[in-house]
């Protein structure tokens, strides 16, 4: 059977830029599958917001991401791209995530060069760390993959703390160590793209998340950049954050849900994306048989 890795190679190829879309619940994944997507996204922000109600600050562990990614490849065969920060820790720590995240069904994770203490990629004040050890974090997780295809990605920060220059020379060094694919984090013009992708001549990610520093840059705008993966990691959940805290409001304020019904996915539809009826027709087989 083919590995979530190479499906994820496979998607990249076929599809320029690949539009890969965060989920942040298994019913969101099977939402984004159902909608066409062909690869999802884990997002640490998502799993520290979203799951665990705090900050994207390197707070959350292993085990946090971990349960997220279990359920989402319990319920889709999409591959799936997860941000596993900083690799929480040493060598050692990043070679144990790489294994982990691949037995949990990941098809690919990004490590970025920021310092343990991490900040979200769109705040001020990041610290990365050496070059040097931002290539000795590629090579743990390169020599850790058990299966060939399964894709480490290069995260740098640098742009915003050492400029164009450096973020694009980390880029080259980190796919000399044997990184699959790029994430220059934090971009503020097209053209960045672009130097990127002729620099490093590996697949390159853009990040087009909502309220940050990077433009809403459309797909043909990405793929004459040569960018082969936009990325929205956060999208939906910003939606739908934004809409549970009018309902949770307006309910408070009325005293009915009724104003804002029109808003809220029916009970049908809710169903039909969870395959509830083929569930339930089983179910009644099942009591037959017994029967
Ligand atoms: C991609 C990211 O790392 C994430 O955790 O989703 C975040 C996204 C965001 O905060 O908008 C980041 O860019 O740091
Ligand atoms: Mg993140």
């Amino acid at each position: 059977m083919e590995s979530a890795g190479a499906k994820f190679r496979q998607a990249v190829a076929a599809e320029k830029p690949l539009q890969c879309v965060g989920a942040t619940t298994a019913y969101h994944a099977r939402l984004a599958e159902a909608s066409g997507y062909k690869s999802l996204y884990i997002s640490g922000g998502g799993v520290a917001a979203g799951s665990c109600g705090i900050p994207d600050l390197g707070i959350t562990t292993m085990e946090d991401v971990l349960i997220d990614l279990r359920r989402i490849t319990d319920v889709t065969t999409l591959p799936v791209l997860v941000d596993i920060d900083t690799g929480w820790g040493g060598a050692f720590n990043i070679a144990r995530a790489v294994r982990a995240f691949t037995k949990g069904g990941a098809a690919a994770v990004h490590i970025e060069d920021q310092v343990q203490q991490k900040r979200c990629g769109h705040r001020p004040n990041k610290a990365i760390v050496t070059q040097s050890e931002m290539v000795d974090r590629i090579k743990a997780a390169v020599d850790a993959k058990t299966d060939p295809e399964f894709v480490i990605m290069a995260r740098t920060d640098a742009l915003a703390v050492e400029g164009l220059n450096s973020a694009i020379d980390r880029a080259c060094a980190c796919v000399e160590a044997g990184a699959d694919m790029i994430f220059p984090e934090a971009i503020t013009d097209l053209d960045m793209y672009k130097k990127f992708a002729e620099a490093v001549n590996v697949p390159i990610l853009a990040n087009i998340t909502e309220f940050g520093s990077t433009p809403l840059f459309t797909t043909d705008e990405l793929a004459s950049a040569d960018v082969s993966i936009a990325l929205y990691p956060l999208s939906a959940f910003r939606a739908a954050n934004q809409a549970a805290l009018n309902v949770y409001t307006q309910l408070r304020e009325t005293g009915t849900q009724a104003g804002v019904l029109d808003t809220m996915q029916t009970r049908m539809d809710l169903y039909d994306y969870l395959g509830y009826h083929e569930f339930e027709q089983k179910l009644d087989g099942l009591f037959k048989d017994e029967a």
